[in-house]
């Protein structure tokens, strides 16, 4: 593996057709964090994340995904995506360790059937998730925040070097965020890189290293959970080079979003 950040956005703009969404934003996500992307609805952080995907338009600026300009990237099973709304049917029956499996097949040929390091790897990936036990259920019998977690076991199937997630805990019981939120803590203590897409941060207490804020298709804040709490150290933009804290920080700061959790849109500029 090289030392290229795993994503690097330099003044990059996505949208749709000919509509800008996300204008100008740089952004740069190194190996090991996990950075909560925050910001009101219509902001653009779906668009950002769909544009990593090749989802949704890249518009201009430059935009690498380890080390690799996006228009050549081809390695897609590198970065793994939770979309923000579940899609698993109730109308065709398949079990969630079915559901899981699909997740290696980007990785072999279509006509080679699984082998036992697939299934190894599928063990490992349904282990993560705390579902190893209802891995033969019909997936339609999962509750919504157990679905969530079938769709994140499934993106780890391919061995992502990064997670994408799109609200892994909206619409989801405070129970079941609590149990999603420990997934992700575990993931996280694995040095499992992730961008999560949030309205929740509360929720997410104890897994984030870094918050980056979207406001009207810019980024407004880039920095540490404390500095955010702060409400104005860290504010560092465009700048490609930020204070990255340990896993040792990163507790200590977001405990105080346990106790005063923030809304996701108030960051002061300047
Ligand atoms: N497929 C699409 N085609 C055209 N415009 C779109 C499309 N998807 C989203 N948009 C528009 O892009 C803007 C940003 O939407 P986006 O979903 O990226 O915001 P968001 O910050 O993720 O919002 P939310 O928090 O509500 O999920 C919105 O104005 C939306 O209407």
């Amino acid at each position: 593996m090289t030392d290229a950040p795993l994503i690097e956005l330099r003044s990059a703009s996505f949208g749709y057709t000919d509509r800008k969404v996300v204008d100008s934003v740089s952004l740069t996500q190194g190996a090991g964090e996990v950075i909560a992307l925050l910001g009101p609805n219509g902001s653009g952080k779906t668009t950002l994340v769909k544009g990593l995907l090749g989802l949704s338009e890249h518009l201009g600026g430059e935009v690498s995904l380890f080390g690799t300009p996006l228009a050549k990237f081809r390695d897609r099973p590198r970065i793994g995506y939770v979309p923000q709304r579940h899609s698993l049917s109730a109308s065709v029956r398949v079990t969630v360790r079915e559901i899981v499996e699909t997740g290696r097949l980007p990785l072999r040929p279509w006509w080679r059937p699984g082998s036992a390091a697939d299934a190894a790897v599928v063990d490992e990936a349904l282990d993560a998730v705390a579902l190893r036990d209802r891995e033969r259920e019909d997936v339609a019998a999962l509750s919504g925040g157990q679905q969530r977690r079938v769709l994140i076991a499934r993106a780890l199937a391919a061995q992502p070097d990064v997670l994408l997630m799109d609200e892994p805990t909206a619409g989801v019981d405070i129970a079941n965020q609590r149990i999603l939120a420990e997934v992700l803590s575990g993931l996280a203590d694995r040095g499992t890189s992730m961008l999560i897409v949030t309205h929740e941060l509360a929720a997410l207490s104890g897994v984030v290293t870094r918050i980056v804020c979207m406001n009207a298709g810019h980024v407004d804040f880039d920095g540490t959970p404390t500095a955010y709490t702060r409400g104005h150290e860290g504010h560092e933009l465009g700048d490609a080079h930020h204070h990255s804290p340990s896993a040792d920080e990163r507790r200590p700061g977001l405990a105080a979003l346990v106790t005063d959790p923030l809304p996701s849109r108030e960051v002061p500029r300047g």
